[in-house]
Formats: C-alpha cells, sequence, structure tokens
C-alpha cells in the first residue's frame, strides 16, 4: 500500500500542478491582481435583452480576455457553457462612453480626481470617458502637462480614460507644438470662445480654429468647442450689483442668453466650411459641447450640416431634466454654462434629440468644492459654474425620455455609438464581435429614491443637483475590458482601468 502510494505520489502532483495551471490561466488576468470583482476570463454574459447594432436579442455574449468574442441567440447557450452569468431579464447594454467629463486631476484633485470621478463612472455605467484638459492644474495644453494627466491617471482609473489637450492661443498657431501634443495620444482638441474661468486656459478666437482645424485635419481628429461669446451689451449684468437679486436664477439666466451660444455658432461655422470635402481643412471635425440653446443657435447646425460641414453636437442630461422655472432661489448646484433655460426649450431639445438633431450626450461632469459652490450664500454670479452628474446620466436619461417614448437602441445611439465614433474608439461602442467587453448591465424598470443615503461615489455628493429625484434605471454590473470592475455597490479592489491614447 505505502509503495502504491509513493508511486501515485508524482502522478497526482502532476495532475494537482495541470489543474493549479488551468484555473491561474483562467483567473490571472481579473481576480488575482483584484481588477475584478468576477474570477474568470472566460465567460458568458447571458440575458434577455442584449441591445446590440442588429437588434435586442435574447441569448449570451461570450467574452474572452477582455474582448467579445461570439453572440449566440436564443437559449443556444444554455448547459453548454461553463461560466455563465444569467442576468435575465435585466439589458445588457454597451458600456456609456462620457466624452466630456472634467476630473481635475492632477492639481485639483479636491474637487474630484481620478479615483472617486471613476469610481462613480464605473457605478453609473460609464466604461470609458475622455477627460477634459482644464480644471486640472496644470491644464493639458503641452506634451509635459498630458505627461503629468497620464501619470494622475495610471494606476488610479476604474474604467478606461483618454484625453482631450488644449487649444489655446499659446499653442494655436504652433503647428509644431500642437501636432507633438497629437503625437503623444490626445483624441483630440478643445477650446472656449468666452473665458473658462480657469486662469492658464484662455479663450480662442475663430483665428486660433481656424488654424488649430488645418493641424487636426491631418489627424482626422475633432475639435471640441464651448460655444458662448461673451457679449458686451449684456456682459455688465455679471457684476454682483447689476441686474439684479444675485439669488434668483433669473438674474444668472439673463446674463448668459442664447444669443452668446448663437454669435459663437455663426463665428464657428466661416471656419468649419474648410471641413467639406474638398476644402482645406477635409478630415478635421468640429464638435459643440453642451448645447442649451435649441432654437437659433440648432437651426445654424442643422444647415451646417445640411451644406457637408463637418460638425456634431451634444447636450447634456441637465438640460434635458431640469427647466429654469424650476430652480430654486439660491439653489448653485443648477449653475452651468450655458444655463439651463426654460421648459420651452428643454421640449424643444428632446425634440431635437428624437429628431436626430442633436447627435449625441455627455455628461459635462463639472463638479468642485462645496466651498466654490457658495451653497450657503446662493450667489449665481459668484458660484463655480459645473454639474456633478457622471453617475447619473444613464438613469437621468432613461427616466425624463419617458415622456418622449426613448428607446434603448437610442440611448446607445446617444451614450455609446456616436461619442465611440467622436472619440476615434473603433473598439468600444457596441455589443459586437471583437469589440472590447465593455458592458453595463441594469434594470431600467427599477426604481430608486435618490437621497443623502444613496451610495454615491463622487468627492463632493452633496453639489449634485439631482439629489432628491426619483428615478428609474438601476445599474447592476459594469464590466470594463471583461473585467467586473462594479457590482451592486461595491468596486473592484484594484483600480485597473487602462489610459487609451489616441494612435
Ligand atoms: N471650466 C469649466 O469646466 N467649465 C465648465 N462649466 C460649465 N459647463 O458650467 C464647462 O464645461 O464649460
Ligand atoms: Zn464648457
Ligand atoms: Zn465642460
Amino acid at each position: 500500500m505505502d509503495l502504491l502510494h509513493w508511486k501515485l505520489f508524482p502522478l497526482s502532483a502532476l495532475l494537482a500542478s495541470f489543474l493549479f495551471f488551468f484555473y491561474i490561466q483562467d483567473s490571472s488576468k481579473s481576480s488575482q491582481s483584484g481588477c475584478s470583482l468576477f474570477p474568470h476570463s472566460h465567460y458568458w454574459i447571458a440575458s434577455k435583452r442584449i441591445v446590440t447594432p442588429q437588434g435586442i436579442i435574447s441569448g449570451a455574449v461570450e467574452i474572452k480576455g477582455g474582448s467579445i468574442v461570439s453572440i449566440v441567440k436564443n437559449k443556444d447557450w444554455s448547459g453548454k457553457f461553463k461560466q455563465v452569468v444569467d442576468y435575465g431579464n435585466a439589458v445588457v447594454m454597451p458600456g456609456l462612453i462620457d466624452v466630456h467629463a472634467h476630473l481635475d486631476d492632477p492639481g485639483r484633485a479636491e474637487w474630484e480626481g481620478f479615483p472617486s470621478g471613476t469610481k462613480a463612472a464605473a457605478a453609473g455605467g460609464v466604461t470609458t470617458l475622455i477627460d477634459m484638459p482644464l480644471n486640472n492644474f496644470p491644464s493639458t495644453v503641452s506634451t509635459e502637462t498630458l505627461k503629468l494627466k497620464i501619470e494622475a491617471a495610471e494606476k488610479s482609473i476604474y474604467v478606461d480614460v483618454g484625453f482631450w489637450g488644449g487649444l489655446v492661443p499659446e499653442n494655436a498657431f504652433n503647428a509644431t507644438a500642437l501636432e507633438a501634443l497629437l503625437d503623444a495620444g490626445v483624441h483630440g482638441l478643445k477650446s472656449f470662445m468666452c473665458p473658462s474661468g480657469i486662469d492658464d486656459f484662455p479663450m480662442t478666437d475663430a483665428s486660433h480654429i481656424k488654424s488649430g482645424l488645418s493641424v487636426l485635419a491631418k489627424y482626422k481628429r475633432p475639435l471640441l468647442v464651448h460655444s458662448e461669446i461673451q457679449s458686451v451689451v449684456e456682459s455688465h449684468l455679471e457684476t454682483e450689483d447689476g441686474g439684479g437679486d444675485p439669488r434668483s436664477y433669473s438674474t444668472y439666466l439673463k446674463t448668459r442668453p442664447p444669443s452668446w451660444e448663437e454669435a459663437a455658432i455663426r463665428e464657428l461655422l466661416t471656419v468649419t466650411k474648410d471641413t467639406r470635402s474638398g476644402g482645406p481643412a477635409e478630415g478635421a471635425h468640429l464638435h459643440v459641447v453642451h448645447l442649451s440653446d435649441a432654437s437659433s443657435s440648432l437651426d445654424l447646425i442643422k444647415e451646417a450640416k445640411r451644406r457637408g460641414d463637418s460638425i456634431t453636437v451634444e447636450t447634456c442630461p441637465h438640460y434635458l431634466a431640469f427647466s429654469a422655472e424650476e430652480i430654486p432661489d439660491g439653489d448653485t448646484r443648477f449653475k452651468c454654462a450655458p444655463p439651463i433655460r426654460d421648459a420651452a426649450n428643454k421640449e424643444k431639445l428632446w425634440n431635437a434629440l428624437m429628431e436626430g438633431d442633436i447627435d449625441m450626450l455627455s455628461s459635462d461632469h463639472s463638479p468642485t468644492v462645496p466651498e466654490l459652490k457658495l451653497l450657503n450664500d446662493g450667489n449665481f454670479l459668484k458660484a463655480w459654474g459645473g454639474i456633478s452628474s457622471i453617475q447619473f446620466v444613464l438613469p437621468v436619461t432613461w427616466s425624463y425620455g419617458q415622456k418622449y417614448g426613448i428607446t434603448l437602441e437610442q440611448l446607445v445611439s446617444w451614450w455609446s455609438e456616436r461619442p465611440a465614433k467622436l472619440a476615434g474608439q473603433h473598439s468600444k461602442g457596441a455589443i459586437a464581435i471583437g469589440n472590447h467587453a465593455d458592458v453595463v448591465v441594469w434594470e431600467p424598470e427599477v426604481e430608486f429614491d435618490l437621497n443623502e443615503d444613496h451610495p454615491m461615489f463622487v468627492k463632493n455628493p452633496s453639489i449634485s443637483a439631482y439629489i432628491g429625484k426619483r428615478l428609474s434605471g438601476k445599474v447592476l454590473a459594469t464590466f470594463v475590458r471583461g473585467n467586473l470592475v462594479y457590482k451592486e455597490g461595491n468596486h473592484a479592489f484594484a483600480a485597473c482601468g487602462s489610459t487609451i491614447l489616441a494612435t
């Protein structure tokens, strides 16, 4: 007996090491390093509602090594596969791609920072975000400052993060500097046509933008523009004692009329004609960020599209959820620029989105510390402008869109497909074979009260404008490149998101 034992020992040791090897193979990429709450790198996500470019199907998505390798319909998968996470009737959709977020890192991490900002993103089903070049310090306007940004992001992000670079007067006429910044991996450039509120991010005019577009054309990357031009006539209202009670929202609203947006867009269109086929900046693209005015400004954009200019436009959930009439006096959580306008404008924004005249959505998550929001003082003219929202953009869009009959496919188009295209992310934005396994699983029908007890992962939850709202749409799970980074209130132990650089 003893002898037999000894003879079998090497065999069983070999068998054990084989099994161990395969276990490690399967789980090393994710669970071992704490990148995932699900310890497998080859598995299937099953659901009765998977949103694919070919329609909504019941079936399973096969994930291997961080990518989608097959999609099977119906119950073809049942019984056959080993590792299946069956989400039943919950919706399986591509993760949201937020092309407009300010995470303020490095330099102003007390406003947000990569760890909390990307935790909030993951909890909201956002699997990729492109970080804005301002509100961090120093602003991201050169290869050196981009390097600082990448260093700040590495090992501290729970989702994938890319970067826009800043187009500012200092670099706008310096093609070599812009090319260096684009070569270093920014997905495109961003500029302001009015003061940005950030000292080291000055505004540009049409001549800077024209020059920037000619460089971007070679790279086929977009220019994103904050489109408001401060008009001299109205700007006196911005002084503290001009125009009325600074605690009243209508006082603030009057300081940034729709004519500011219209003037900026009119000016932009004098240069976007260069982007037409055969034009001097063919290949470049102009993207108008956070459109608020759904009247003349939008008409101008529609006209430019008809003429063949390469131009797109986004709006943000806060313009679709709120209207000026309901913003309480002194409630500076709602201050942003351009401002949230009246209910009639909100209605027009929704119609434009449904008609396809507005191309996509973004959060414009732009938080700060509560002290700068002047929550106690309530002075709309002095408070920081920016809405904190990234964790709730999915349920907000869905909840407020019910009235307009929005569909899951539209959500995917506005939040994943088109943003992916804008940011040059060809392996993201759709549940499709070969794409990154960036997935959100959520229950559209489940309602929740967004009150103080609700888990919020942003650094400064008290500035959130959505507190007190009842929303529909609960995120159950978020996968980034196959890693389960968020599951029902919990995040993966390690921050394993990738910095994504344009090549
Ligand atoms: N400096 C800012 O980030 N400003 C932001 N502020 C807003 N939107 O109120 C923005 O995107 O313009
Ligand atoms: Zn802006
Ligand atoms: Zn912004």
